[in-house]
């Protein structure tokens, strides 16, 4: 039986985690979950699950569950609350599918209590990843891909030597635009953005999606997982989601992971690796009914955020910290109908041009630029 530490139980991650959890009651048990401010939700989970540690938001939050989850259950809240999830004693692996930045102090925290890390949450990996991976090597911690595209890479690479590595390539669905011109981008609406064609997933990553700031950001999380640099890393449009990414070797042999678009999967596998237990959809891929997969060339000018991505990445330092607060802020502004669809990378791309980069950032350091850069979209927004 493996005890589950889980951030972020009632987000798009956070229910199909808990939905591998529920088919395979035998092998695994969520002790410690967080959720933010969806209450209700949290209650139900709390009753389902029996949690032993329930963290929420905010004391308000905490105020109006504390009486409504099991006995068993205490409640707690906050980023100290997420700490406490993150390391509670009993649980050996962390599932970090929280949204945002405010996953980074918890992960380290769970590095540093010596448990695996489940991580989805790549904006974690994006603002911080030369601090993550170091801590995670000199406690010996694996760092283990949920998302898609890695878990692929991940899955492709089993029993490869990573020397023999030619390149990573990332496949891009092109989101809910991208068969629209950039002069047709100008008038799109928030409800159109939110419709993916394949992937069911949280609003920002599906406006990361869109803007394809979530390749960009990909792109930065496969940097530091595999520690391969940015000129060895490329992204393919492939519009049907059905080849989740891909390696190619210095023999040029290219190894591709495919499967439905159903992130159950990746999510399994970082739970049961090395292993694989038995999926639960019934829906197989079909390959004769698909008929054909389609591939094209990205064209950075057309997909900007994706090329601010990369050259933030390549700059290094505190540039992708600068990439990911932006984003976090001008997507939650997109979201609120206060800035436009293009208006998301605008912003981004000042914040960037303004700032001084700091090379080999400290934690402080990141924290710091973090919030400045909010600040700073926040000011430019209103
Ligand atoms: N969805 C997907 O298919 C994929 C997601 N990812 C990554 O996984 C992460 C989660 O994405 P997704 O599940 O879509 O996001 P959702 O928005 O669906 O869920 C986010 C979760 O985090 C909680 N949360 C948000 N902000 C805070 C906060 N400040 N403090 C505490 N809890 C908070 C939410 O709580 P509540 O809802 O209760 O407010 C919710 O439980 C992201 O980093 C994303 O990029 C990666 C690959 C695929
Ligand atoms: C499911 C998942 O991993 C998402 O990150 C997904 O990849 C989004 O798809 P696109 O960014 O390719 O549209
Ligand atoms: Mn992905």
């Amino acid at each position: 039986m493996k005890l589950i530490s889980l951030l972020g139980a009632t987000g798009s991650i956070g229910t199909q985690t808990l939905d591998v959890v529920r088919h395979h009651r035998q092998e695994f048990k969520v002790v410690a979950m967080s959720t933010g401010r969806n209450i209700d939700l949290a209650c139900e989970q709390a009753h389902e699950f029996k949690p032993k540690l329930l963290s929420v938001q905010s004391k308000d939050d905490y105020e109006k569950v504390r009486h409504h989850v099991p006995a068993e259950t205490k409640v707690v809240y906050g980023e100290e609350g997420l700490l406490e999830v993150a390391t509670y004693p009993d649980s050996v692996i962390l599932v970090n599918a929280v949204l945002g930045s405010v996953g980074l102090g918890p992960t380290l925290a769970a590095i540093e209590a010596g448990k695996t890390i489940a991580i989805a949450n790549k904006e974690t990996l994006v603002t911080a990843g030369h601090i993550v991976t170091e801590a995670a090597k000199a406690h010996q911690v694996s760092l283990l891909p949920v998302d898609s595209e890695h878990s692929a890479i991940f899955q492709a690479l089993n029993g490869e030597n990573k020397r023999e590595i030619e390149k990573l390539i990332l496949t891009a669905s092109g989101g809910s635009f991208r068969d629209l011109s950039r002069d047709e981008l100008k008038e799109v609406t928030v409800e159109q953005a939110l419709n993916h064609p394949n992937w069911s997933m949280g609003a920002k990553i599906t406006i990361d999606s869109a803007t394809m700031m979530n390749k960009g950001l990909e792109v930065i999380e496969a940097h530091w997982l595999f520690d391969i640099p940015y000129e060895r890393i490329e992204v393919v449009l492939h519009k049907e989601s059905i080849i989740h990414s891909m390696v190619e070797f210095v023999d040029h042999s290219v190894m591709a992971q495919l499967g439905t678009p159903d992130m159950r999967v990746p999510i399994q596998y970082a739970l049961t690796y090395p292993k694989r237990l038995a999926g639960q959809s019934d829906e197989r891929l079909n390959l004769s009914e698909i008929g054909k997969l389609h591939f094209a060339q990205m064209d950075p000018k057309r997909f900007r955020c994706m090329a601010l991505a990369y050259e933030a990445g390549r700059i290094g330092g505190t540039m992708p910290t600068v990439l990911n607060a932006a984003n976090e802020v001008a997507v939650a502004s997109f979201l609120d109908k206060r800035l436009s669809f293009l208006g998301i990378e605008a912003v981004i791309e000042q914040a960037l041009e303004r700032h001084h980069v700091i090379s080999g950032p400290t934690l402080e350091d990141i924290k710091a630029v973090d919030e400045e850069t909010r600040a700073f979209i926040r000011s430019t927004v209103n």
